[in-house]
């Protein structure tokens, strides 16, 4: 039994503004390590807002304006953590696989080389387990030369997710990473996020409820910018607390 775990993200009273446009209303939520973290809601509610303000990716779009507190480790992150160490611990994938135009093994010796690792055998080490970990090692390993932008969707997302854990992470961060997948490439990220939970924390946007409900550990239901219900994801979907969660996950709108 897992007694005062301490949660890796303290969100408190977290608003955010686009100009005069308020994006989220007074978010409160802790979240825990090792678990999937599932953010769902129609869209437009602020799913994806939130996600970035995790990792600061909101600061470069202007006229942002931020109140509240995000605390990781129980450190605030804007005002108690340096944004580049800030986004090494903190990772992200994206909806559309981005791999740079550049060779897989380029791709995800990019960060470690921006963190000062030249030495080869290094380089050729975390290129490797990141490949493994992201499990896309042995589809890959005799074409790592080959520029990235020449494999499938469901490869370019897992090389982007080994570029992600090439800079050693503690958290990942994933807006909707399978909604331009098939459903074998889906399912393939699925189970990677399964196995990744183990040593990191995962929080992820996903439009399918099939998906929350399959993979997460914790859903956050998002409406207008508000949290409206937050819990154990078995919960949220047999036995919802507020009507909009239940009129939701039932498919009545959204
Ligand atoms: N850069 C921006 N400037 C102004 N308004 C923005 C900006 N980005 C998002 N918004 C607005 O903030 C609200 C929340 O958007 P957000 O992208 O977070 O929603 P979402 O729940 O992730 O939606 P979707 O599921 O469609 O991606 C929307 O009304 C959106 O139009």
């Amino acid at each position: 039994m897992e007694v005062n775990k301490k949660p890796k993200f303290e969100v408190n009273n977290l608003n955010l503004f686009y100009g005069d446009f308020q994006a989220l209303k007074n978010i409160n939520m802790n979240i825990s390590s090792n678990e999937i973290t599932a953010f769902i809601g129609p869209s437009g509610c602020g799913k994806s807002t939130f996600l970035k303000t995790i990792n600061r990716m909101n600061d470069l779009v202007p006229g942002v304006r931020i109140d509240g507190s995000i605390k990781l480790d129980g450190l605030d992150i804007y005002s108690d953590i340096d944004v580049i160490k800030l986004r090494q611990r903190v990772g992200m994938v994206f909806q559309q696989p981005n791999p740079f135009p550049m060779s897989i093994y380029d791709n995800v010796a990019y960060g470690p080389r921006i963190h000062g690792i030249k030495k080869k055998s290094v380089l050729d080490e975390i290129v490797e387990k990141s490949l493994r970990q992201a499990a896309i090692w042995d589809e890959v390993k005799d074409r790592l030369k080959r520029n990235a932008i020449g494999v499938s969707g469901g490869q370019q997302q897992r090389i982007c997710i080994a570029r992600a854990l090439a800079v050693q992470p503690e958290v990942i961060l994933m807006d909707e990473p399978t909604s331009a997948l098939d459903p074998i490439s889906t399912q393939k990220i699925e189970d990677l996020a399964v196995e990744l939970k183990k040593d990191y924390t995962i929080i992820m946007v996903t439009h399918n409820m099939q998906q929350a409900s399959r993979i997460s550990d914790k859903t956050a239901f998002f409406l207008s910018g508000e949290v409206i219900e937050f819990g154990e994801t078995g919960q949220i979907f047999s036995n919802p607390r507020d009507k909009k969660t239940e009129n939701y996950i039932t498919g009545r709108f959204g």
